[in-house]
């Protein structure tokens, strides 16, 4: 390993500010937009490893849209989304289980090559898929449109129940392994045993509720919240609750950024302290949020 460029005194700065969040718990969104620049994905499995190294105790959460979306292209399908949720039939929802799981069982791979020590989710084909203790449990999601009427979403799901015993004991193994940081795809079992489609967005939400967690962090493809989608200096760096709703209303916040920011009001409501929305494709951004008094994201309070 190369000898690397920080002074110690550097390293003594950062060591101290990170040894504050020890034993705090973060809930790290990793969307699949942010991980289209693999370089940057790469260094948020270093940040999330420097901060469970530290004593954070760290979940990671991740969505694929994209890679969902170019599987059910190749596939034949054509992707619609509804109310900013993925329409799941049935062969939608074998593709969108395959590739979270392809992804899943990637991001674990990539993480052990850094020496980190990640405890996925996925079905690796030989039958030893935990799926009894698969970490979230759901229902299927009712929406109705603006006159009152059911909208059909088919396989989409709503999560009604986190496993917070397993994940905590990822943290904290009883066993006399070593920790390890879990990381979950956004999919959830149903009674019967079937899978359903979960947006990423609402289960980080409901892992960070669950664990109640000090900190909810969702890693996207944009600065943060913006004010025009095409300026990216026009980056909003607090909002309130009561703010962002106006911003959806007004149509500002709009597709992917609606069940985000719903997201963070969800995370906050069940307790967490901050929500931020961060810029997953800038590598470490989710570090500096640590090491640095101001970053560049947006931080959304009640
Ligand atoms: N006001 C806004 N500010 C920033 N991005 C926005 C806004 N409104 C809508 N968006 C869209 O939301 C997208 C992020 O959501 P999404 O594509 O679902 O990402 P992820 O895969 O991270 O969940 C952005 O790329 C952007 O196109
Ligand atoms: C119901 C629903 O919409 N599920 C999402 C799950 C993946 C996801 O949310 O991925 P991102 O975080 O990359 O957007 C989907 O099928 O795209």
């Amino acid at each position: 390993m190369s000898e690397p460029s920080l002074t110690a005194e550097s390293f003594a700065a950062a060591a101290g500010r990170l040894a504050a969040y020890r034993d705090r718990t973060v809930v790290v969104k990793l969307g699949g937009s942010a991980m289209e620049e693999p370089a940057a994905t790469d260094a948020c499995l270093r940040s999330v490893d420097v901060l469970d190294r530290f004593g954070v105790r760290v979940a990671l959460v991740h969505g694929g849209g994209k890679p969902i979306d170019r599987a059910m292209t190749a596939a034949g399908l054509t992707p619609r989304k509804v109310a900013g949720r993925r329409y799941t039939d049935a062969d939608t929802l074998a593709v969108v289980v395959r590739v979270l799981g392809e992804i899943n069982a990637d991001l674990v791979q990539r993480a052990e090559r850094i020496g980190a020590r990640f405890r996925g989710y996925y079905d690796d084909g030989a039958g030893s898929g935990d799926f009894a203790g698969w970490p979230l449990t759901g229902a299927r999601l009712s929406l109705t449109d603006p006159t009152g009427a059911p909208v059909d979403l088919g396989h989409v799901g709503t999560v009604t129940g986190v496993a917070v015993n397993a994940l905590r004991a990822a943290f904290e193994p009883s066993d006399g392994r070593d920790p390890s940081v879990p990381i979950l795809p956004s999919l959830a079992r149903d009674a019967a045993g079937g899978w359903l489609n979960i947006n990423a967005d609402t289960a980080a939400s409901a892992v960070a509720g669950a664990l109640k967690a000090d900190m909810a962090v969702f890693l996207t493809d944009t600065p943060g919240v913006l004010r025009d989608r095409s300026d990216p200096k026009s980056l909003i760096s607090k909002l309130t609750e009561a703010e962002a709703r106006g911003l959806i209303a007004s149509g500002v916040i709009d597709g992917g950024m609606v069940p985000k920011v719903e997201a963070c009001f969800e995370a906050l409501e069940a307790g967490a302290k901050s929500a931020l929305i961060l810029d997953g494709r800038v590598p470490y951004s989710l570090l500096d949020v640590f090491l640095k008094d101001t970053f560049t994201g947006t931080v959304i309070t009640r």
